[in-house]
């Protein structure tokens, strides 16, 4: 009752404040179609390869001269080499050194057993004198042995991946028989940007994305961008709309003169010198121009606030002149005539409008009904038209700064989407917002790969499309649900004090998940097959049954029930339409006819190219040369449907389709539903970093993200993709991988109570163990050294440092302590209690006061109630180091072993809780240091106190030293 078709889904107009911006306001329309597959080319049957035998790029002319030997010699070689190149992967293994890799394997055994050893041995020889000290220990070392089990066997293979962006260019961009003009035979991609909130993410961020992804080196005619504004602002909405007009600079500046990040707000802030390797003599004045350009464009945009708060208080006070008239008028009709007329309005609603005099039909500055976040309509605007098929050149730099003459002047097309809310209507956060651009991208563009993209996270490497693209590509390609591309951070701390970088996870597991199945999504930066996300399995499978059972796009009948039930149809072929049953499809699409239409045509287009070598079904070489259709208002309308919040209604939407519903981790639940279907994703790490994003540095802030990130894990913990469930295709070290993300807050438990051991047995006088022996040590250094040696081989096959090794054992303690342990109670809340957990997006805004100081945000102090118990944790540990330390002294029976023990491990927490220490002291100069020691102080009276009474007690009142 709330949908679309009652308060009007609307598409907007365009209301761009800037001058040269015309070409929105009408949008052409535009449509892919399944491009002719040649009738010659039997699917799924084995086809050759194309070769041309003249003219293969700027082959050399003929001279008479040459014998007709020589030349056909020379054509053969060329053959040759382009059969070569033609046939030459696109990927290769790169392989990790053999003998590192081997020794980091027998360490990890050595390991293994000495830890094995160790817990039996603590199991056998209990500390008598203290039961439930020695307990609780050998509970949580137990624990600790596990939990670094499953962290540690998924690592076991790590490999690295590398790409030939050349051989990709020989293949789809090289003229042949198929495509004598060599226009680009590469797939299209269809780039999703999230936002949710115009303040905690800046729209100038977000414009600056855009902006990267505009002028990325892909064919123009090939990418789409769509940006998803989970907030219906205006602002994102016009701040998107300048970025699209400063486009029509930035971008073929960039082409022409090769600028990498193609980000103009790191661009212009680059530190190294601009002019280096630039040789074209127009650069200087050309770069000048732009980088104007660039600034008045920021303060455009900076302004935008404002501007649209002054034009919506002019436009509401002439509404609400014209309600008091028609009010008037209606008053001096009900007195003349004693009309019955309904009384209007006295006072109009507080609206916020476009700079074309109408109504945003998103939220409003003052949110009201139908105008508020989680209660707005769809909006759909096509920003940038798509392009047209050919080149268009720009012109010569007489009347404009600019030279473009021999610059490629168009740019892909842009869409702003804000899919429509309704109260009573589960949104599903940034899941939702994603399926909702899945949908209309699908019936606008319809890429058959998707790359996600948060708005933070801009394209740092402009050729990294391809990248990604060759594993799609490659002779394997069919396989490959995603290709993960590392999350890399910008704007942290040099010593990146609160692990922001994350590089154990990125540089080490995710790299050792390559040589298994491939990475887990972790949300941005990756580059999705679009049929993967609509639910379908790899086609691997779909061979072998097809050739058992002889029929095609059908589902498997003999498949685990509890997958069965609820899987899309498998493979759809395009040729084997009739045999593919349309009817099932609706209940799990919807019912948009195009989109479901659209599916195939995706499928088609996502596949390798059909090689002799081969009986995978690929297409045939040239089949994505043809032009596109334009977009017409019908599409649009189609577009402007489906994202309309009753659309997934009965669906599968969130369920088995797109991103998957049900925790706020949804980023990990997707991919795993991938691999849990037998889908292969890579992992691709670009020389320069494909993407780059930002991380909160403060440590309030960051301690919410890891408990976003903890919570969302829990949760899957709970649910039906716990990886224990998942059929026989995720291999067992996945499985394991993914059992331990589901497991890993829990350990939090764990690490909490080991954390109050050592004040414990300080204050209590006892130790974890009844007394120091040369077996417990021994066993303590071979398990302290052996995580070294294995630490120290994975920052040697990672390329990490040591202190970022360093950092996350510390950050693993921190967040222990405080998010995991909050996650974990706030998990079971939900499982018992149903309460909801929200999704508090992480702050990119520095919020810092000094502007000179770039890490100004990183001193900040926010207290929040997660810091209590590892500030307990800190004051506990040193006032029991400080108290043993004084009785053991001070009084008659000195027990050196437990003090010795018991200050070790205090010691040890202390070491890891350094960070937070620092956090809480907030501005620079200070060191926790400062923290510590009047901590002691304290502590050093209070024992001191102690010790006297009890002294006192013991002597009859006098003092006495011994
Ligand atoms: O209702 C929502 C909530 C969030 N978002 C977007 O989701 C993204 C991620 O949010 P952020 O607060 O930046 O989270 P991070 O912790 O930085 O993000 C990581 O972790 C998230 C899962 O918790 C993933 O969704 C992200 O992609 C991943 O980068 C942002 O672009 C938001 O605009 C929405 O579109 N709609
Ligand atoms: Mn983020």
């Amino acid at each position: 009752m709330f949908g679309g078709s009652s308060s009007g889904p609307r598409i907007s107009t365009v209301s761009a404040s800037s001058s040269d911006f015309g070409s929105c306001t009408e949008f052409t329309n535009y449509v892919v179609t399944v491009p002719p597959t040649p009738d010659n080319n039997p699917e799924p049957g084995p086809a050759q390869i194309p070769i041309v035998k003249q003219d293969i790029g700027s082959g050399s002319p003929n001279k008479d001269q040459e014998s007709d030997d020589e030349t056909d010699l020379r054509i053969s070689e060329e053959h040759d080499t382009l059969l070569n190149k033609i046939s030459h992967p696109l990927t290769r293994i790169v392989k990790i050194s053999p003998i590192i890799i081997a020794i980091y394997r027998i360490l990890i055994v050595v390991r293994v057993l000495s830890l094995g050893l160790f817990l039996l041995w603590r199991v056998r020889n209990p500390n008598k004198k203290a039961i439930w000290l020695w307990f609780l220990s050998v509970i949580c070392e137990i624990w600790f042995a596990f939990s670094w089990l499953l962290d540690q066997i998924p690592k076991l293979f790590p490999v690295n991946h590398a790409t030939d962006i050349e051989a990709l260019k020989v293949k789809f961009e090289s003229p042949n028989e198929n495509n004598p003009t060599g226009k680009s035979d590469l797939p299209g991609i269809d780039v999703f940007v999230s936002t949710a909130d115009a303040e905690k993410e800046p729209p100038l961020v977000t414009a600056n994305t855009i902006l990267s992804i505009l002028s990325v080196d892909y064919p123009i005619e090939k990418l789409s961008c769509y940006i998803s504004d989970d907030g219906g602002s205006l602002l994102t909405f016009e701040a998107m709309a300048e970025a699209a007009s400063f486009a029509k600079i930035w971008v073929p500046f960039c082409r022409k003169h090769k600028i990498e990040p193609r980000n103009p707000e790191s661009y212009f802030g680059l530190k190294r010198d601009p002019y280096k390797d630039k040789v074209r003599h127009d650069f200087v004045r050309e770069r000048r121009y732009v980088k104007r350009g660039y600034e008045e464009f920021k303060v455009r945009v900076n302004a935008l606030s404002n501007s649209i708060r002054r034009r919506s208080d002019a436009f509401n006070s002439k509404e609400e002149i014209k309600a008091l008239e028609k009010w008037k008028n209606w008053k001096v009709k009900v007195e003349e005539d004693q009309d019955k007329e309904p009384r209007p309005p006295l006072v109009a609603p507080k609206a916020t409008w476009m700079s074309d005099g109408t109504y945003w039909p998103g939220t409003w500055a003052v949110p009201c009904l139908h105008h508020s976040r989680g209660d707005h309509a769809s909006v759909i605007q096509v920003l940038l038209d798509p392009p047209e098929n050919e080149m268009v050149k720009g012109t010569c730099g007489n009347e404009s700064a600019l030279d473009f003459e021999e610059v490629d002047m168009r740019l892909p097309m842009l869409v702003y989407v804000s899919r429509e809310k309704r109260p009573g209507y589960e949104h599903n956060k940034k899941a939702g917002a994603m399926n909702a651009l899945v949908r209309a991208s699908a019936i606008m563009s319809n890429g058959p790969f998707i790359l996600n993209l948060d708005c933070d996270h801009y394209v740092y490497n402009s050729r990294a499309f391809r990248d990604g693209i060759c594993f799609m590509m490659d002779s394997n390609g069919d396989r490959v649900c995603y290709v993960q591309f590392p999350q890399r951070f910008e704007g942290i701390d040099k010593s990146d004090r609160y692990a922001n970088k994350n590089t154990v996870f990125f540089d080490i597991n995710l790299r050792a998940l390559d040589g298994i199945q491939g990475p887990m999504y972790v949300g941005t930066g990756c580059l999705f097959r679009r049929t993967a996300l609509y639910g379908f399995g790899p086609p691997d499978y779909f061979m072998v049954e097809e050739k058992s059972s002889g029929c095609c796009g059908l589902r498997n009948k003999n498949r685990n029930p509890a997958t069965v039930a609820s899987e899309p149809v498998y493979y759809i072929d395009v040729e084997d339409e009739d045999q593919v049953d349309i009817s099932l499809i609706p209940k799990q699409f919807g019912s948009s006819s195009m989109l479901v239409n659209s599916v195939k045509v995706a499928e088609f287009q996502g596949r390798p190219l059909t090689t002799a070598h081969s009986s995978r079904r690929g297409r045939p070489p040239g089949s994505l040369t043809g032009s596109r259709e334009p977009l017409d208002y019908a599409t649009v309308n189609e577009a402007v449907n489906v994202i309309s919040c009753w659309y997934e209604d009965k669906t599968e939407w969130g369920v088995n389709v797109g991103w998957i519903y049900g925790s706020v981790t949804e980023d990990v639940v997707t991919g795993f539903r991938m691999h849990e279907k037998g889908w292969r994703s890579f992992y691709c790490v670009t020389e320069p970093d494909a993407f780059r994003g930002s991380a909160p540095i403060n440590l309030t802030d960051r301690l919410h993200q890891v408990l976003r990130w903890a919570t969302g894990s829990v949760e899957i913990f709970f649910s039906r993709n716990n990886a224990i469930f998942a059929g026989r295709k995720l291999k067992l070290l996945q499985r394991i991988a993914y059992l331990n993300v589901g497991i890993y807050p829990f350990t939090s438990i764990f690490i909490l109570t080991y954390c109050f051991l050592p004040p414990l047995s300080l204050f209590s006088g006892h130790f974890v163990v009844q007394t120091l022996t040369g077996s417990f040590l021994l066993y303590l250094l071979i398990i302290t050294l052996s995580l070294c040696g294995l630490a120290i081989l994975e920052v040697k096959w990672s390329g990490i440092t040591l202190e970022e090794w360093w950092r996350n054992e510390q950050f693993w303690l921190i967040g222990g302590t405080s998010a995991h342990i909050v996650a974990v109670l706030q998990g079971i809340l939900k499982v018992i209690a149903g309460i909801e957990i929200s999704f508090t997006l992480t702050s990119k805004s520095s919020t810092g006061d000094d502007e000179d100081d770039d890490f100004a945000d990183l001193y900040l102090f926010k207290w929040t109630a997660l810091m209590i118990p590892p500030l307990t944790i800190i004051i506990l540990n040193i006032v029991a180091i400080l108290f043993a330390v004084c009785r053991t002294v001070f009084t008659d029976n000195p027990q050196w072993s437990n003090l010795l023990g018991g200050t070790f491990f205090a010691g040890w927490v202390l070491l890891h809780m350094y960070p937070f220490a620092k956090g809480l002291m907030g501005r620079r100069g200070r060191t926790p240091t400062v923290v510590y020691v009047w901590s002691g102080l304290i502590a050093i009276c209070f024992s001191l106190l102690y010790v006297t009474i009890k002294n006192s007690e013991i002597d009859g009142g006098s003092f006495v030293l011994t």
